[in-house]
């Protein structure tokens, strides 16, 4: 009988006298894509870190191949067992050329202590071409769109003749049809024997690409399926411990009709290779702006926000100047921000509660008493479910990523914002925190604030925009509301403006 490529037998694992891992079993059979779900926190960052030898696991076992590592195995042991990882930064270097990439992990060719770059990069394409991917070896890192950048990650962990490659969640913020790509890519990979661990938040990518899946909650495994033999209602039931009726996949609503143009925005040029943009969004109105990764549509956000200076344009917001590029300045018009990027958006040497409340004391709020301060951020904490419920006083870099998240987004929503601009604001966060935002970004909305939106999330843009602007380096490539804002045609209108440049 085959081996399984990988066996974990009880992992446990605590952190401050908290488990975080209790007896967790996982079987991945070789060229088998194994999904890895769980809440916000659930373990599965910490699991696949003890993988790598990056932490010691209190108790349990790891055989790869049917080899057993040794207790408290090291990361070289983890890559001596032929284990790679792909994290969701990717590790790669912009400034190097793909087969450099490649090869700094897997060894250049070469010849009496020379390293022949020509051979090198025959031997790159060879591997590129094995899993039909069609990137030019010599290209720069930094030029690639992000789908392929994840490709050169994953190839990379591939060409060192992996036997298990970790991909923890490098999906996060690649649209739909990028997906697909990548899906191709790892199916080429599994025809040659490698096996996959792949975490991700969202539900359709384990329908659509694992051959079994494992959910682990509050650090136990609840169930190990096939996916083929469970719904989308069994997994969530596993993923949070009831049927959470609200949970249910959304399809487009039709949204209350938005009110007056509130933002104006003239002429915004946000890069050089942006074409000159004109819009408005209208008061409670939510205005996404999608398309592939690269398409433009997250500077045009960013340039709203101040997290980045616009080439030229203007802009106003309730008949006066809002400024563009100018943080301070869009802050002090009542704007707020969440960035796509976690880095961006959490002050890492504070804990939860002052994060939560730099916003309110950056913009001149008053000064709260301890007590009040310290109730109030356990009430958001309460409100927007950051996990562990008493983590007030934790450095926020303690806590898991999706968590960290949810503290970004609470503090710009706690206030009264007149402005809400979001970057991929539910990237990372687990379904029952998404449907948690979605309804606030709402009832924000509601109010009557303007909502700007970046998103790579087709089915998000669908659920919560009221309208959708579809770009393509840098231009608009349709603008869709009502009956026309479907993720088919998202998907379409991506690609068909890709054709037509
Ligand atoms: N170095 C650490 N010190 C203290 N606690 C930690 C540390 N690393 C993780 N934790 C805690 O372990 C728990 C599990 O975190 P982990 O990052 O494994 O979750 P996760 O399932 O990967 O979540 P996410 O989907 O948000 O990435 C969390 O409660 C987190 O706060």
């Amino acid at each position: 009988m085959t081996e399984p490529a990988l066996r974990v037998d009880g992992l446990t694992k605590s952190f401050l006298g908290q488990t975080v891992l209790n007896g967790v079993d996982l079987r991945i059979a070789p060229g088998e894509i194994h999904a890895l779900l769980g809440e916000n926190g659930a373990g599965k960052s910490t699991l696949i870190k003890i993988l790598a030898g990056v932490h010691a696991a209190d108790a349990g076992r790891v055989t790869v191949a049917g080899r057993p590592l040794r207790p408290r195995h090291r990361l070289a042991d983890a890559a001596a067992a032929r284990m790679r990882f792909v994290h969701q930064d990717l590790g790669l270097v912009d400034e190097l050329d793909v087969t450099e990439n490649i090869c700094l992990t897997s060894d250049f060719s070469s010849r009496g202590g020379l390293i022949r770059f020509g051979a090198s990069r025959r031997r790159v394409r060879e591997v590129l071409g094995r899993l039909g991917v069609d990137i030019d070896p010599g290209r720069r890192v930094g030029d690639l769109a992000q789908a392929e950048k994840v490709m050169v990650a994953v190839a990379r962990a591939f060409s060192a003749e992996a036997r298990l490659i970790v991909l923890d969640e490098v999906t996060a913020s690649l649209p739909t049809p990028e997906v697909a790509r990548l899906k191709d890519l790892l199916h080429q990979a599994c025809r040659q024997g490698t096996a996959f661990l792949f975490v991700t938040h969202r539900l359709g990518e384990v329908f659509d690409m694992a051959d079994a899946v494992t959910v682990l909650r509050d650090g136990r495994r609840i169930a190990s399926a096939r996916p083929a033999d469970v719904t989308h209602d069994q997994l969530v039931e596993w993923l949070v411990g009831r049927y959470v009726a609200a949970l249910a996949p959304r399809s487009g609503e039709s949204h209350a009709s938005a009110g007056t143009p509130v933002l104006r925005v003239k002429d915004l040029r946000a890069t050089p290779h942006h074409a000159p943009l004109n819009f408005t969004v209208g008061a409670g109105e939510v205005v996404a702006f999608t398309g592939l990764v690269g398409s433009g549509a997250r500077e045009v956000v960013r340039c709203l926000a101040g997290a980045q200076r616009p080439q030229e344009g203007t802009a106003s917001l309730r008949g006066r100047r809002f400024p563009l590029g100018d943080p301070v300045g869009a802050a002090g018009r009542g704007s707020r921000y969440v960035a796509g990027d976690r880095q961006e958006g959490i002050a890492p040497d504070l804990c939860v509660r002052e994060n939560l409340f730099l916003a309110h004391y950056c913009h001149g709020g008053r000064v709260l008493r301890p007590r009040r301060e310290r109730r109030a951020a356990d009430d958001l904490i309460a409100r927007y479910d950051v996990r562990p419920p008493q983590a007030s006083e934790l450095p926020v870099v303690t806590l898991s990523g999706g968590n960290q998240q949810k503290v970004a987004i609470g503090r710009a929503l706690s206030g009264a914002p007149g402005l809400l601009v979001l970057d991929d604001p539910t990237v990372g966060v687990d379904i029952g925190a998404r449907v948690a935002i979605h309804r606030l970004i709402r009832q924000t909305a509601d109010t009557g604030v303007p909502v700007v939106l970046a998103s790579t999330d087709f089915s998000e843009v669908v659920s919560e925009a009221h309208r959708a602007v579809v770009m393509r380096d840098g231009r608009v490539g349709a603008v869709l509301s009502g009956a026309d804002l479907t993720e088919q045609r998202l998907i379409s209108e991506s690609y068909r403006a890709r054709e037509v440049a």
